[in-house]
């Protein structure tokens, strides 16, 4: 199931600095207070382990003092070590109830980010793609957390830095090549550590799909929406069979990834290993040489060696680790940038030509393939004057759907033209402000969006609310019996995931329908607006469509002919083609296409001794 790995990807470090340099002003400009105090504080704690070290050297010193019958200054002691304590304990709190503020303004800001850059995709075309997928996957698991972790990151940074030199600082009591000699058989070790942190990224984000896949058998055995289907044909083994498949081919990846990312690096900690017990030994004999009247250190000294030659590992660990996981939070801000950065198929155009006065659309010549597959529509020309009630008919598939996203520039055309206004002052669809564009039409789309919101909410869409066109869509949708059944009326909430009510598939397409009612609009589609629809409640919303399609330029997807009467006119597509073009009666007279769709269906409907007949 596992698709192999593609090319390896990662970014250089330099890459990787660039895109630390565009993050960070943006995250400091969230909340510069904040930062700047948490810099503060992390730039204290850095300096507590060398204070401690030293702390702990006059500490032996001075007992080591008093044993040879000295004196010693415990209250300074004392208050030196309790304040140390005390300002370590207290910025760590501090530091983290900054951190909790700073996150819930870092993820607003990255949220409201990706959120802009969705509403400037105006296209289907990239949401479609399985990469986009993937990334918007990452981007948004990854949106409430990146920011502060890579703060928090960055500022540990700052502080195993600051600790680490401020140890080696120490170290220079026994000569000024020690803490060079620790970085030095450390640092192999460290930089092996980093090379397997970003190699684990890149798996990570190699195998996005295959988790999402993952997750999706996981969604199909344990969600509502397919919960039918998943019992009646008892799909649960056959799910679990394809999840552990999956799953356990995922980990075995991964579980190489770590033993080989353990193994690799052993030889390098026992390196790392080895320089500290040199060190160690070289200064423990020199120490026994004071006794002998050859050596040079004190017991504290000998207890300064000890942590802090303890005390640079762990702070040289801190850093590399910091880096390690600062790359990989730096990994996913590269894809945030990308993402904002990307353009999409379908853009706006940098000054638009305002819509022509009247609304007449016209395909001059068009193609269009999906993600440069062969072509779906094949030079198809029509011309539709404002006000025209138009159908659109022909066999599953022939590309009826696809014309009408065309014309609401969901895609653009491979080739030819779209374009608005009658003849001699049309604009191409590309040039004009494409929100603006869609304001003008009201759809009920074939796959309408079932909104687990209020009754009200979901017929509004958030346009300004009119009592009166809200009756109006409400009575002439047929949906009033259904407010009358629920409880709370407008105001019920419908679907099961928040515990509203749920429709019937014919109640929620009145739903639909009242959605384009409501809406003011000059164009309307409506792609197999009652396929769900009783019969009467059909009748009853095709009354209401034929009085809100005068005036209005009117496109009518439908498989059901009888309804195709309301039309002026009726466009027959085949295998993406049109292959007719004509009123009701100049295609049945036809003989054609049309005739035969016609006649098929009215057999249907005939008593078995007229079609025996
Ligand atoms: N998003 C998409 N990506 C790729 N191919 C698509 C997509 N949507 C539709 N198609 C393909 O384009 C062709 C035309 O589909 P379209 O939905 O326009 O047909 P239709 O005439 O509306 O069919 P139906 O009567 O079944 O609704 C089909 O072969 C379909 O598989």
């Amino acid at each position: 199931m596992l698709r192999p790995l593609p090319k390896k990807d990662e970014l250089s470090n330099r890459e990787l600095l660039g895109v630390l340099a565009r993050t960070l002003p943006g995250l400091y400009r969230s909340a510069p207070l904040l930062v700047s105090l948490l810099l503060a504080m992390a730039l204290v704690q850095g300096l507590i382990p060398a204070v401690t070290i030293l702390l702990g050297k006059w500490t032996v010193d001075g007992v080591s003092e008093a044993l040879r019958g000295g004196t010693v200054d415990v209250t300074l002691l004392a208050v030196a070590w309790t304040g140390a304590a005390l300002i370590s304990q207290l910025t760590q709190v501090a530091a983290q109830v900054l951190q909790g503020y700073a996150a819930d303004g870092f993820t607003v800001q990255t949220m409201t980010r990706l959120m802009n850059k969705m509403a400037e995709i105006h296209g289907l075309d990239v949401l479609e793609d399985p990469r986009f997928h993937d990334d918007i996957e990452i981007l948004q698991m990854g949106a409430p957390r990146r920011p502060l972790n890579l703060v928090s990151t960055l500022l540990s940074l700052v502080r195993s830095v600051v600790s680490a030199v401020g140890v080696s600082a120490t170290l220079l009591v026994i000569g000024w090549w020690v803490p060079l000699v620790v970085v030095a058989g450390t640092l192999p070790a460290l930089l092996r550590q980093m090379e397997f942190y970003k190699l684990g990224w890149s798996i990570f984000i190699q195998r996005t799909q295959d988790s999402r896949e993952l997750n999706y058998l996981q969604r199909v055995a344990m969600r509502h929406e397919s919960a039918k289907e998943v019992r009646l044909y008892g799909l649960v083994p056959h799910l679990q069979d394809r999840y552990l498949t999956g799953t356990l081919a995922y980990q075995g990846v991964m579980r190489g990834v770590r033993n080989r990312q353990l193994l690799g690096i052993l030889p390098y900690q026992a390196l790392s290993l080895l320089v500290t017990a040199g060190l160690f030994v070289y200064v423990v004999s020199r120490a026994q040489g004071v006794g002998a009247g050859g050596g040079g250190y004190t017991a504290g000294s000998v207890v300064l060696v000890i942590t802090a030659l303890a005390g640079l590992r762990d702070e040289l660990r801190g850093v590399s680790e910091s880096i390690s996981t600062g790359t990989e939070h730096l990994n996913w801000f590269h894809k945030y940038q990308s993402f904002l950065a990307a353009t999409s198929g379908v853009t706006q155009p940098a000054d638009p030509r305002p819509l022509p006065a009247r609304l007449a659309l016209t395909l001059d010549d068009v193609s269009f393939g999906y993600q440069g597959r062969p072509p779906v529509l094949e030079h198809v020309s029509l011309h539709i004057p404002e006000g025209q009630t138009v159908a659109i008919v022909g066999e599953n598939g022939a590309g009826k759907t696809t014309l009408v996203k065309l014309l609401l520039r969901f895609y653009d055309p491979t080739s030819g033209r779209v374009l608005l206004g009658e003849r001699g002052q049309e604009v191409d669809l590309r040039d004009v402000d494409v929100d603006g564009w869609r304001s003008q039409v009201a759809a009920v789309f074939q796959d309408f969006s079932r909104f687990e919101w209020t009754l009200r909410e979901n017929i509004t869409l958030g346009q300004p609310e009119d009592g009166a066109k809200l009756a109006h869509a409400v009575s002439a949708s047929g949906l009033e019996p259904v407010l009358e059944r629920v409880n709370g009326g407008l105001e019920a909430r419908i679907g099961q995931a928040f515990g509203g009510v749920d429709l019937s598939g014919g109640q929620w397409q009145k739903l639909a329908t009242a959605r384009a009612l409501y809406r003011e609009s000059r164009v309307l589609i409506l792609d197999e607006p009652t396929a769900a629809l009783d019969p009467r409640s059909e009748a009853e919303v095709f009354g209401a469509f034929a009085a809100m399609s005068r005036g209005r330029t009117t496109l009518l997807i439908t498989h059901r002919l009888g309804s195709v009467l309301m039309a002026d006119r009726v466009l027959v597509m085949k295998q993406g083609r049109l292959i007719e073009d004509g009123t009701h009666a100049e295609l049945l007279a036809r003989g054609g296409e049309y005739a035969e769709l016609w006649a098929l269906q009215a057999s249907q409907y005939a008593e078995p001794e007229a079609v025996g007949a």
